[in-house]
């Protein structure tokens, strides 16, 4: 996998936006994001054919700009809409599981800790996505901050896997997360909560990448 595709990887569904899902993409991916993930959860989430349509119009979106898409936890989705990939956790289908049905799709990992960073490379993930870094607000069962001291943890013994921090992170936090060894960040609020998305979004990823450029100097 292309490290920087996880640069600024923006992840949405329709429980996250006050405004129309598809506006707030469509300004996401003005503004820069480098990778999409449908993440359609919470007590309004939409459901079958509602919650397939939606993902087709997101999907119709990212293809026109190149912007690879990933669906969260719902394989068969993925598999239904051809996808670009699939991102699980650690309660959902088994990693190696997905692996074999989705072939060579892109797939992602959640990670909490050095051993399932290695869990996940057995199973021939493509990325793994460490959370949450800090408290967030998006995920009503994240379990406690790991803060950056995890993400340097794991990159002094896993050198080489493409790894995006998740969780609380805003423009004001992006740089030290990238700094601690992370090769981008993956946001809900930063970019749905923003007043001015597109502006914002642009914001983030001259953060990320800005902090890139310093780390490989
Ligand atoms: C990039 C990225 N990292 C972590 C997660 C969290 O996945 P999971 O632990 O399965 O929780 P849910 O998102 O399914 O609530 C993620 N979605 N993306
Ligand atoms: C989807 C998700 N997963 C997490 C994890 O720790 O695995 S934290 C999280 C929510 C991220 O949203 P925000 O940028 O608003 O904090
Ligand atoms: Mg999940």
């Amino acid at each position: 996998m292309m490290k920087h595709m996880l640069s600024l990887y923006f992840i949405m569904g329709s429980g996250d936006c006050t405004r129309d899902p598809l506006t707030v993409l469509d300004e996401a991916i003005q503004g820069g994001i480098t990778m999409f993930q449908f993440r359609e959860k919470g007590k309004k989430a939409l459901t079958g054919l509602e919650k397939y349509r939606l993902a087709e119009k997101l999907f119709e979106r990212c293809k026109d700009h190149n912007i690879p898409f990933i669906v969260n936890d719902d394989v068969d989705l993925a598999l239904a809409l051809q996808a670009d990939g699939v991102h699980v956790g650690q309660d959902d289908e088994e990693a190696a599981r997905v692996r074999d049905r989705i072939g060579d799709k892109y797939l992602g990992v959640s990670v909490h800790n050095l051993a399932e960073v290695r869990q996940a490379l057995a199973a021939h993930a493509d990325y793994v996505g460490l959370g949450p870094i800090f408290p967030t607000v998006s995920k009503d069962d994240a379990k406690q901050a790991c803060g950056l001291a995890m993400i340097e943890h794991i990159r002094t013994y896993e050198k080489h896997v493409p790894l995006v921090a998740i969780g609380g992170i805003t423009e004001q936090t992006a740089r030290q997360v990238i700094e601690a060894g992370a090769d981008g960040i993956a946001v809900i609020s930063a970019i749905c909560r923003a007043e001015h998305i597109c502006e914002q979004t642009k914001r983030l990823y001259e953060t990320v990448m800005h902090a890139k450029r310093r780390g490989d100097g």
